[in-house]
This record gives C-alpha cells, structure tokens and sequence, in this order.
C-alpha cells in the first residue's frame, strides 16, 4: 500500500522526517509519534501535496513525487485540524466533496446518504455544521474522507478532541472501514495504547526517524513474561515468597506484579521458550503448592518503551521518545498493567 525509502524532509530550522524506510501492507496500520514527530509532514508528502527533500514514496504503487492526482483520486484524507465550513450542512459539504472527486451528482447523493448513516450521522446530517459537537465533526471529516470509495484512507489523529466514549466510538469505526468495507487505513496518533486494539500494524516514529514497525501482536509478544499465582501452605505459609526463592535458587529473576491490588501474589517470570513453562510446573510441584494461574502475559506497547523512559539521559530522541512514552503510559492508567 505505501512504501518509503529514505524518506527526508527538511525545513530551515527542523528535519521533520529523517531517511525513513518503511513499507505498509494492506490492513489497518497505526502511525504513532509524540506531537512534532513528523506524522502530518508524511501524511502530506504520501497525498503528493508536499514535496520530499531526499528519498522516494510511492503510495498504491504510484511516486508521490509525479502521481499525486492520481494518488487523490484513490486515496482518502481526513485531516487533523478543523477545516469544516460552519454554514453547511454535512449532507451539502460531503455530496460536495464527492463531486470534487468527480462521482456524477446523483452518485454523489447516494453514496454521501450511506457514508453518513455508516459513521453514525442520521437527522442532524440536515443541519449546519457550526453547530455540531466536535465528535460529529470527526464524524463529517471521516465520511468526506469515504465518500468517494476509496482503495486508502490516511486518517490524522482522527480521537482528537474526544471523549474516552467518543474515542472508542472512533476507534470502532476505524476498525469497520477496514472490515465492511475493504478499505486499508492508515490512522496516526500521539497515543500508543489506543491504537493497539485497532491496528493489524504499527510504525512509530520519533523525530522523523523510524524507531520500529512491526505487527501488533509482535509488538504486544515480544517483550511476553508469564505471570504466576501460587496458593499458600502450611509448610509456605508465603507461598508467592517461597515461590520468588526457588526461583532465585534455579538464577531465574523474578518480579511481583506491580501495584494492582492482589498483585502482591503474582509472580512475573520472564518466558525463555517452552522451557520455562516446565520449569514452573516443577517448582511448584516441589513446594507442594497449588498453581492457581499460569499464564502468559500481554505487554501494552507503551511498555514496551517504558526501558527508554528509565534511561532519559542520553540523545535526545531517546529523550522525546522517553517523555512520550511516560505520557503514554499515564494516559492508559488503569488498563496498562492489566494481565489479560
Ligand atoms: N511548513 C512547515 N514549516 C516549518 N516547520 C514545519 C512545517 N510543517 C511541520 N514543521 C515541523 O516539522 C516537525 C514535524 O511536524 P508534523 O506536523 O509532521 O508532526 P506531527 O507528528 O504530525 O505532530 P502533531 O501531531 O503535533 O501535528 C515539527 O517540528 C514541525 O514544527
């Protein structure tokens, strides 16, 4: 769907995006990155709307740098800010917008009457757009974006503004473009956690340079640790400590699992391969101890930068980066250590 290869862009005081490699398959796909990161500056240089300074795009296999008409006619734009005239209605604004892309007037009615029941605007269609709550904004901007059925849509930081309900309507929408209708996505998002249960893939960027693309489910495996509940007996009456200490006699380093309440009693081991599963079962064979729970546990992906903001001394990438993924993680208290 996209690919990029040493993709620069350049201004006079700042280097928006970095030789940046990647290539995008059909899907959902998250472009995640603190503000500034340079999400918006690809999204513009993918459109054919912005020139690159270095490297090469091509985006539905057509080069960004000569095919960016055709690449409009396929390609789907909802923009981050609020570009929306406020004396329209959303009926008038999108059947306008699908006529831009050149669908013949009675075309254009009919498909801006389904984009619009599709992303949730019913009655309210008829009414001035000035008058609309920001969620029913980001709905038009999404729909203006649909109305014309194409191969792609390049959504930017689409739950700006939302409420968490508003933000996981978004979200569930995003997920419907893609499995209703076909349509690849490509959503970016200051957020890492929220686009980990919609994206088949994420990339994430960090000033202008690629820090990791890959799959979601890699991204959430890699960094997998199993999480352990013991019952307690009389001969442990600490089962989690006698547990944490056979362990450590075998070299295996253990944590307890945070904060949570109840937490205290679960053991976090990190995975090796199917060896350690094994070598749980006799450890807790040998104490006599009941296992309650065994089971592997999901990182959030904003964990997995969490190393980086322990270590926020060093380039400052990594300091951005650091910052972003503390944020990150604030941002999903409460769901971020939960074990699924
Ligand atoms: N036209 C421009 N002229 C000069 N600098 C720019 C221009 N457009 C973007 N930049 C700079 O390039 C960097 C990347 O901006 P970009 O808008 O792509 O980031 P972003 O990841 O989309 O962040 P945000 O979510 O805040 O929009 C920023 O430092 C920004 O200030």
């Amino acid at each position: 769907m996209i690919a990029t290869e040493s993709l620069s862009k350049r201004f006079p005081r700042v280097t928006a995006l970095d030789r940046l490699t990647m290539d995008i398959g059909p899907g959902v796909t998250g472009l995640v990155g603190a503000n500034g990161a340079g999400k918006s500056t690809m999204i513009k240089i993918l459109l054919g709307l912005s020139p690159a300074t270095e490297g090469r795009a091509e985006v539905l296999g057509l080069d960004v740098a000569t095919k960016g008409a055709e690449i409009r006619e396929r390609v789907g734009y909802m923009p981050e800010h609020d570009c929306l005239p406020p004396d329209v209605s959303a009926t008038e604004f999108v059947v306008h917008m699908a006529r831009m892309s050149g669908l013949p007037p009675t075309a254009a009615r009919e498909r801006t009457a389904d984009t619009l029941r599709h992303v949730g605007l019913y009655e309210e269609r008829y009414r001035p757009i000035g008058g609309y709550s920001t969620g029913m904004k980001q709905r038009v901007k999404l729909a203006q974006a649909l109305v014309h059925d194409p191969q792609l849509v390049f959504l930017d930081e689409p739950t700006n503004g939302l409420d968490p309900v508003g933000r996981d309507d978004m979200l569930d929408l995003i997920r419907r473009v893609h499995s209703d209708f076909g349509i690849s996505v490509l959503v970016t998002s200051h957020l890492l956690g929220e686009l980990e249960r919609t994206c088949d893939h994420v990339v994430v960027i960090d000033g202008g340079k690629l820090l990791r693309s890959s799959s979601t489910t890699d991204f959430t495996q890699s960094t997998a640790t199993l999480a352990i509940e013991v019952t307690d007996s009389d001969e442990h009456p600490d089962g989690t400590g006698a547990l944490r200490e056979a362990f450590a006699r075998r070299g295996i380093e253990t944590t307890t699992g945070g904060e949570l309440p109840g937490a205290g009693h679960t053991v976090l081991v990190t995975a090796q391969g199917e060896e350690t599963y094994d070598i749980v079962r006799d450890v807790v064979a040998d104490l006599g101890l009941g296992l309650v729970r065994m089971e592997q546990r999901r990182h959030h992906i904003a964990e997995v930068f969490r190393p980086a903001a322990e270590a926020a001394t060093e380039e400052p990438v990594t300091e951005r980066a650091a910052a972003w993924a503390a944020t990150a993680a604030a941002q999903q208290t409460g769901g971020a250590r939960d074990e699924r």
